[in-house]
């Protein structure tokens, strides 16, 4: 493990490209440091996949220009260097509730019926992005959890909950993932958070009918993620010969869990209103490989500046959304990433 975080430091200061990660529930930390500096556009070849909420930019860390390495988690495996923990002030939320008003006037108005909603949350400290790391390896056994660098990108870490798609051969599994909550036990879900799961599993029903010989849905169940309880569906179905897995990610990204229902008018809604870039936040990330792949969705994540960090936190709008509770909502979502963070020791 002190060979990958050694190498990981170093590939940085050289600005060089490097991908972390770590598969749910697994104890092996997989790292793929690139050979050159090239930002390689995905065109379906092996790698490791970074792509951007837009779907325009979509990029991979190819396995045939990289070095591989994998190494057991060393459980609680602390850097050596001391860090100071701060915690974040709580941040401003009449903005975000304004927005949140102004989707449930749209939803009202029949323009759609779901958006996504997210913040860009900042603060100008100066990370210990390793240290962050290794407290997010092993804080969130249950996620999947990266840390991506690419000079021309720059910085992400994440514990993402969703997976966006697996494919096995022609075997593909998704889910559908919506309505959160604080974890506690006996939890109760409130009709609008079913509503809003079950419009993304029917959504993601919809989309890959065409693509599929036969789809099987479970029934919605709790699921927990860090301090949060989501709802979540299991869908599985079966590729038709013909289709390439490429078409299912195509079709599948951005799924209502991120962008909204009908995607067309809530992705313009997005745009038009949150006034900053998503980038790649609530975009998807990732193995590819022609056999075997492996992609989730880029939620609970930051982005990390020399001097910086941004935080991207969003929630589900319905007409039934009260705008201080999705504010809570989103603060709650915030707790997750922020709660691992570590900073750079002042000199
Ligand atoms: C958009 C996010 O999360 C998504 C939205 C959820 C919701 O609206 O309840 C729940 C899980 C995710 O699918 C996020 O974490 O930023």
């Amino acid at each position: 493990m002190q060979q990958i975080i050694t190498k990981a430091k170093s590939s940085y200061q050289e600005r060089e490209p490097f991908v972390l990660f770590a598969k749910p529930n697994q104890s092996v930390l997989h790292a793929y440091f690139q050979k050159d500096a090239v930002l390689y556009t995905f065109e379906n070849q092996e790698g490791f996949v970074f792509s951007a909420f837009n779907s325009k930019d979509s990029f991979i860390i190819p396995y045939e220009k990289s070095e591989a390495y994998t190494c057991e988690i060393q459980p609680l495996f602390l850097d050596a260097e001391s860090t100071e923990m701060e915690s974040f002030p709580i941040s401003e939320s009449s903005c975000f509730e304004r927005l949140v008003e102004q989707a449930v006037q749209s939803i009202n108005q029949n323009e759609f019926s779901k958006v996504v909603l997210s913040r860009k949350v900042s603060y100008e400290v100066g990370v210990d992005f390793i240290s962050s790391y290794l407290q997010l390896v092993s804080s969130y056994v249950s996620a999947f959890r990266y840390l991506f660098y690419h000079p021309k990108i720059g910085m992400w870490m994440g514990a993402s909950p969703e997976q966006l798609v697996q494919i096995n051969g022609n075997e593909l599994q998704t889910v559908a993932l919506a309505g959160t909550q604080l974890y506690q036990e006996n939890l109760f879900w409130e009709e609008k958070e079913k509503q809003e799961q079950q419009f993304v599993t029917d959504y993601i029903i919809g989309k890959l009918n065409p693509l599929v010989e036969k789809i099987n849905v479970s029934l919605p169940f709790t699921v927990q993620a860090g301090r949060l309880a989501h709802i979540k569906t299991f869908i599985d179905a079966q590729l038709k010969i013909s289709q390439k897995a490429i078409e299912a990610v195509k079709v599948l990204h951005p799924t209502p869990a991120v962008c909204g229902l009908p995607k067309e008018p809530a992705l313009a809604f997005i745009l038009a209103n949150e006034k900053y870039d998503r980038k790649f936040y609530s975009g998807f990330l990732g193995e590819w490989n022609r056999e075997k792949s492996n992609l989730f969705v880029n939620l609970r994540c930051a982005e990390i500046e020399e001097n910086s960090i941004h935080f991207y936190v969003g929630c589900g709008i319905t007409k039934d959304s009260i705008p201080e509770k999705e504010f809570v909502e989103t603060e709650n979502k915030l707790g997750t990433i922020q709660r691992i963070i570590k900073l750079k020791i002042k000199n």
